[in-house]
């Protein structure tokens, strides 16, 4: 083991003597200060679904420490749920949370002068939230995801909390009753795991795994799975030989390490926040890596995986056909993914890959094969015009009307759009806008999945435009906008528009535009005052004021 370890700030000399006091008091012996001390960031709550099983996996890791050598010690991080927030103020925290799970790991692995660090996540903001720290503070780590849920099974179909979602939209059109409404409800989530589609944490999960932080198929297991909790005490073992080599999260989390993660969250038709996250990561690591990046590898990389939102499958049917590894040989046998990448074993991504077959098994169609993609192109698209000079982010694929013009109907938070949708005020063609939802103005950029989901209810999710400054969840799918910068509160266009103007949003020639003259827009500015803040005190405030814009990962520091 190094004898550079960081820990022996607190284990060596006389003058700790203190300090290895405590140390005994948290179980080290006579012979265990000479050992690395390795954290295990154990995002266990009984909040969220998500995060249900963390502790059983942070058991493994401490028992797979101790037998390679190592001294774990256990800290807490903290999660939101997402989908229980979803809909309310509350929802405001859940992007605040990415930043507070990174500054807490960050603070408890830094202030112990830890050697190295396991970060286990479940819920969306946790995978983020992980990686920030560890590109932060650069000191061997290993990313370990909860899992994903099993779908739920009702009528036949499987379910997933966006069946949910999407089941309040068709009881309000009277498409079904409220019998139907409460079964699914009780059968959509069936027990511990992270949302089953392709939504932001199993998007998160492959992103990490495709950058090397985490191990291969590891993103895809399911939470309820033995082979879940093996894994965790591998990736343990995996980390101590990380730190006897010395592999560095900035060694992993490189320029081309985040090209193939965007090929991948492509080609798995990912979702829209992995964007907001992948520039906070760079941000974290301190690489050159910018929105404007998506839109060359968007337009290499095919849709391979038949996923929900808009697809068929859910993620623990991606993972029996071979998961991210197959995903991974796919896009590296046509050079759109780079091979050299080192990964946390030590291993470059092409070893990694080796033994993987070049063409998913026949006996599946989740993963399609390479000549017969579900989309040629890939998904997530970067809008630019007058509405959106920093850039927007849209899911453009398979969308039955790619290119809407149409009479803006304005909301001023989520609220009010979705009791206008629930009152059927909203009509086929409206280019709906919601807006002050964005990370300063909400503050915190709620995900829309409310609002979108009830549209898609509706039947009204290939008629209905929605742009917004918020954003959106992995299970949002339809002609949707978001991440819409510069934000209302910052000034933005979207904070000028009015009742009724045109707005188009061209998915082909990626264009988001408000169709009113410059002169127009330069006398709307004369008049145009930002609100007061929403908050003025805690957490929400603390955001607000240092919060960057969405274009750039929405980062804080
Ligand atoms: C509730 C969901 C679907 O998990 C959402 O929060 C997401 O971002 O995917
Ligand atoms: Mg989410």
């Amino acid at each position: 083991m190094p004898d550079n370890r960081r820990s022996q700030a607190i284990t060596q000399g006389a003058k700790r003597t203190p300090n290895r006091a405590m140390l005994r008091a948290v179980g080290f012996g006579d012979g265990d200060f000479d050992k690395p001390i390795v954290g295990i960031a154990n995002g266990f709550s009984t909040i969220t679904p998500c995060n249900m099983g963390l502790d059983t996996l942070t058991q493994c890791a401490e028992h797979a420490l101790k037998t390679s050598g190592a001294m774990p010690q256990i800290f807490g991080t903290i999660t939101v749920s997402d989908g229980i927030s979803m809909g309310t103020e509350g929802m405001k925290y859940s992007l605040v949370s990415r930043e507070v799970i990174a500054d807490s790991i960050e603070t408890a692995v830094q202030a112990e002068s830890m050697d190295g660090v396991i970060a286990i996540g479940g819920c969306d903001k946790n995978m983020p939230g992980a990686v920030i720290a560890l590109a932060r503070m650069n000191v061997p780590a290993i990313f370990v995801y909860g899992g994903t849920i099993k779908p739920g099974h009702y009528r036949g179909r499987d379910l997933t909390i966006v069946s949910a979602f999407e089941a309040v939209g068709q009881y309000t059109a009277h498409r079904i009753d409220e019998q139907e409404l409460l079964e699914v409800e009780r059968h959509a989530c069936p027990g511990a795991g992270s949302c089953g589609g392709m939504y932001t944490a199993n998007t998160m999960s492959s992103a990490i795994e495709a950058m090397g932080l985490s191990l291969p198929h590891s993103s895809t297991m399911a939470a309820e799975d033995e082979e879940k909790r093996i894994s965790a005490a591998r990736s343990a073992e995996a980390l101590v030989e990380a730190i006897k080599k010395q592999i560095l999260p900035r060694d992993l989390i490189t320029r081309k390490a985040l090209e193939n993660a965007v090929s991948v969250v492509m080609a798995v038709g990912g979702s829209t926040n992995a964007v907001l996250h992948l520039l906070a990561i760079a941000h974290a690591a301190e690489v050159d890596f910018c929105i404007d990046d998506f839109e060359a590898i968007r337009a290499r990389v095919p849709v391979l995986c038949d996923l929900k939102p808009s697809g068929r499958y859910v993620t623990t049917d991606l993972h029996q056909a071979g998961g991210i590894p197959q995903v991974m040989k796919m896009l590296l046998d046509h050079d759109l993914l780079h091979g050299d990448c080192l990964t946390i074993s030590g291993q470059t991504v092409a070893e990694t890959l080796q033994d993987i077959p070049t063409q998913p098994r026949p006996d599946q169609d989740v993963i399609r094969p390479w000549d017969h993609p579900v989309y040629a192109q890939g998904h997530l698209a970067i809008l630019k015009g007058n509405l959106s000079p920093e850039g927007s982010v849209a899911k453009i694929s398979g969308i039955k009307n790619p290119v809407i013009t149409g009479p803006a109907r304005v909301f001023n938070s989520e609220e009010a759009c979705m009791a206008a949708i629930l009152e059927r005020k909203i009509q086929p063609g409206d280019v709906v806008v919601i807006r002050y939802e964005g990370p300063q103005g909400g503050p915190g950029m709620r995900e829309m999945l409310s609002p979108t989901s009830a549209l898609i209810g509706e039947g009204l999710g290939d008629s209905v435009g929605l742009i917004t400054d918020g954003r959106f969840s992995g299970g949002t799918y339809g002609m949707v906008v978001g991440h819409v910068a510069p934000e209302a509160f910052a000034g933005g266009v979207i904070g000028l528009v009015e009742e009724g103007d045109s707005i188009t949003i061209d998915a082909h020639q990626r264009l988001l535009q408000l169709n009113v003259t410059e002169e127009e827009l330069v006398h709307r500015r004369t008049t145009w005052q930002p609100p007061a803040p929403r908050y003025t005190r805690g957490v929400l405030a603390k955001y607000a004021k240092l919060v960057s814009s969405a274009s750039r990962g929405a980062v804080t520091d």
